[in-house]
C-alpha cells in the first residue's frame, strides 16, 4: 500500500500522533463501553494491588489499540515496556523482555499474531503461571529449567484476530473489541486537536472533517493537519465547512471519506466482475495490492458502511456502493445475507 495514501489509517512519518494522543482514559473519546470497563478492571487491580488481567485489544489500525495500551500502564501506575510480535525472533529475546519485569508491569506486544509459534510456546506458561519454561543446551544434555517471574500483565493489540491461536487468545481475561468512531465522537477529537493546533474551527468545519474520517481517529488526525495547510495558505485562516470540503475534494477524499483506493476497489468489483461476488484474491491482484493490506485496511470500513458484504462465495457490492459510484444497480446486487462476521 503507497505510503502517500492520505487517509491510510496506518501510521506515516509525519504523525503528530503523540501531541495528540490522549493521556488518561478521562481524555479518551468514544469506545465507551470497552473505557467503563477498563476503567472498572484497572481500579479494582490497582485496589487489590495485583496485576491487572491480560488485556487483549482488537479492531482495524488507527482506532486506539496502542493509545489505550499506554493509558491502562498509567492508570495502573506502571512501567510500560513495549515491543512487537515481528520484533521477537527467538524465544530468547522474550524470555530476556519477560525476566527484566517488575512486579504489575505492562509488557506491551503490538501485533501479537505475528509471534512465531515458537515464541508464542514460550508466552502461554508465562501468562498462565508467570513460568518461563527454558530448554537449555540440545541432544543428551539438554535439561529444561523453569525461571519465576513478575506477576505481569501482557497487553497485546492485533488487527487480525483471525490470525491468533486458539490457546492464545484463550489467556487473555481481558478482551477488548475497538469500534469505528462515530460522527459526534470524531467531531470531539478533531475539535480538540484543532485547539491543541491553536487554529480556530467552526462546529460545521469539524463535522465535515469528522463525517470524511472513515471512522479513525488516526485519518481525523491527518485530515486536520491537511485541512489546516490550506486554511493557513489558500483561505480565511479558519477551518469551517466551505475550507474543509474544498481541501478534502483536492486531496480525493470523496464525501464519504473514501480515498481514491476505496473507490478503485469498488468499482473493479462493479466494472470487472459485475458487483461479486468475488473471491480476495482475484481483488487483490486486480487492485495489485496486498490481501492483507486490503482485508485490514480497506475493507472493514466499507463493510461497517454497508458498502461490501463478505459472503460465503466472495465479496458483494450492495446498492449503496453502486450509487456512490454513480453506477446503475444490476438485479445481481441483491442483498445477501452474510453468514457470520468471518472476523478478518
Ligand atoms: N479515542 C481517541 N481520542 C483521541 N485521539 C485518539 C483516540 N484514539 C486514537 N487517537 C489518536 O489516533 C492515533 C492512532 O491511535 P493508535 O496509534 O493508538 O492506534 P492503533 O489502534 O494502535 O493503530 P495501529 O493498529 O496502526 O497500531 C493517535 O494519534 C491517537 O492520538
Ligand atoms: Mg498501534
Amino acid at each position: 500500500m503507497s505510503d502517500s495514501r492520505l487517509i491510510a489509517p496506518e501510521p506515516q512519518s509525519e504523525d503528530f500522533d503523540r501531541t495528540l494522543r490522549p493521556q488518561v482514559l478521562a481524555d479518551f473519546v468514544g469506545q465507551q463501553q470497552a473505557r467503563a470497563n477498563l476503567s472498572v478492571f484497572i481500579e479494582a487491580a490497582r485496589s487489590r494491588k495485583e496485576a491487572l488481567d491480560h488485556v487483549l485489544f482488537v479492531g482495524p489500525p488507527g482506532l486506539g489499540k496502542t493509545t489505550l495500551a499506554q493509558i491502562v500502564s498509567r492508570e495502573l501506575g506502571v512501567n510500560f515496556r513495549a515491543t512487537s510480535g515481528p520484533v521477537i525472533a527467538k524465544a530468547g529475546d522474550l524470555a530476556a523482555l519477560l525476566t527484566n519485569l517488575e512486579d504489575r508491569d505492562v509488557l506491551f506486544i503490538d501485533e501479537i499474531h505475528r509471534l512465531s509459534p515458537a515464541v508464542e510456546e514460550i508466552l502461554y506458561p508465562a501468562m498462565e503461571d508467570f513460568q518461563l519454561d527454558l530448554i537449555i543446551g540440545e541432544g543428551p544434555a539438554a535439561r529444561s529449567v523453569k525461571i519465576d517471574l513478575a506477576k505481569f500483565t501482557l497487553v497485546a493489540a492485533t488487527t487480525r484476530l483471525g490470525l491468533l491461536t486458539t490457546p492464545l487468545r484463550d489467556r487473555f481475561g481481558i478482551p477488548v473489541r475497538l469500534q469505528f468512531y462515530t460522527v459526534p465522537e470524531l467531531e470531539h477529537i478533531v475539535s480538540r486537536g484543532a485547539k491543541m493546533m491553536g487554529i480556530g474551527m467552526t462546529p460545521d468545519g469539524a463535522t465535515e472533517i469528522a463525517r470524511r474520517s472513515r471512522g479513525t481517529p488516526r485519518v481525523a488526525g491527518r485530515l486536520l493537519r491537511r485541512v489546516r495547510d490550506f486554511a493557513l495558505v489558500e483561505g480565511p485562516g479558519t477551518i469551517n465547512r466551505e475550507v474543509a470540503d474544498g481541501a478534502l475534494l483536492r486531496l480525493e477524499v470523496d464525501s464519504m471519506g473514501f480515498d481514491s483506493l476505496d473507490r478503485r476497489y469498488m468499482s473493479t468489483i462493479a466494472v470487472s466482475f459485475g458487483g461479486g461476488p468475488v473471491g480476495i484474491e482475484t481483488i487483490a491482484a486486480a487492485l495489485s495490492e496486498p490481501r492483507d493490506a486490503i482485508e485490514e485496511i480497506v475493507e472493514p470500513y466499507l463493510i461497517q458502511q454497508g458498502f461490501v458484504q463478505r459472503t460465503p462465495r466472495g465479496r458483494m457490492l450492495t446498492p449503496h456502493a453502486f450509487r456512490h459510484l454513480g453506477l446503475s444497480v444490476p438485479n445481481s446486487a441483491i442483498v445477501e445475507q452474510p453468514l457470520f462476521d468471518l472476523d478478518n
